[in-house]
């Protein structure tokens, strides 16, 4: 509509402050912090063709992807509450000094946070959650064992392949015979030994301690139903040929631990990749 001086809607003058609303500001929703990852394709080749398209999947099939793990549902107040805290105070790399004995009670690895150089000995984790498409390849090749992981290349013992990610949930969120139940795996299992860990480590600063070991006295999982990775899709094996580490990477707090996959022997490419779910 064309405004004329005729027109008897009233004009702000020019010297006047635009109003400012009085109505209350509507709080804002937390929304928490998502970083997508890589979508591989899902190859379906059961021998009932119908079931091979996309629209016949199962519901478990279709995920967000995500490559840091996010805060979900059930957490208690003290995880969270430690989970903040470890985001408020990193750790710097100077400080992260673990002695002999430290090294077996601890895997620690740097984060992208981390102010060290290309060279340093803790960046193990760099590369865990790059390239998965030339990486691996997800499948089905019969119904009930459903998608499944194989490796497209070479992963020589020792090497960290994969990373479980998800959502970090309390034990309330797992409802029983639930699939978020079946795919979750536990992060914190009110770990004594991590506690009398932290008490020992001088690279703490000294207010972390009581919130991090309350927290470590909680039960945490991961569940990757909504927000995951390509780890969800790892099958069991009781011959596994990776086995499954907690690593903190870049801090000490719940948030900043990791599920990590590691290869307990050479695999070939076109291996079917497994761990033991016990
Ligand atoms: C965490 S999910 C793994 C991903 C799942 N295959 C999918 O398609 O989403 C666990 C489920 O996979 C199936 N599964 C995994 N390993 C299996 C195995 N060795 N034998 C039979 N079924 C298996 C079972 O149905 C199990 O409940």
């Amino acid at each position: 509509m064309a405004i004329t001086r005729n027109s008897k809607m009233k004009l702000r003058p020019r010297n006047q402050p635009p109003r400012v609303s009085r109505a209350k500001p509507m709080k804002k929703k937390a929304i928490p912090t998502i970083v997508t990852g890589e979508t591989l394709p899902l190859f379906s080749r059961l021998k009932d063709f119908g079931k091979n398209l996309l629209c016949n999947f199962p519901g478990t099939a279709f995920f967000t992807s995500i490559v840091v793990n996010v805060l979900g549902a059930y957490l208690s107040k003290a995880v969270t509450e430690a989970i903040k805290l470890g985001n408020q105070n990193p750790l710097r790399k100077k400080a992260v000094k673990l002695d002999e004995n430290q090294y077996w009670r601890i895997q620690f690895c740097c984060g992208p946070k981390c102010q060290c150089s290309s060279e340093c000995s803790l960046k193990g984790l760099d590369e865990i959650d790059k390239d998965h498409n030339k990486k691996f390849e997800v499948y089905r090749e019969e119904e009930k064992m459903g998608f499944c992981v194989s490796t497209k290349k070479y992963i020589a013992k020792g090497t960290p392949v994969m990373s479980f990610n998800g959502e970090i949930v309390g034990k309330r969120a797992l409802e029983k015979g639930s699939d978020a139940e079946q795919y979750s795996l536990k992060l914190i299992d009110q770990d004594q030994a991590l506690i009398e860990f932290l008490k020992t480590a001088n690279f703490l600063a000294k207010n972390l301690l009581r919130p991090l070991a309350t927290a470590f006295d909680r039960v945490v999982f991961i569940n990757p139903l909504k927000y995951g990775n390509v780890g969800r899709f790892l099958s069991h094996s009781c011959r596994p040929n990776l086995e499954m580490m907690r690593i903190f990477q870049g801090g000490v707090s719940p948030g900043h631990m990791r599920i990590v996959f590691i290869a307990n022997c050479n695999i070939k490419a076109g291996e079917n990749l497994s761990f033991d779910y016990g």
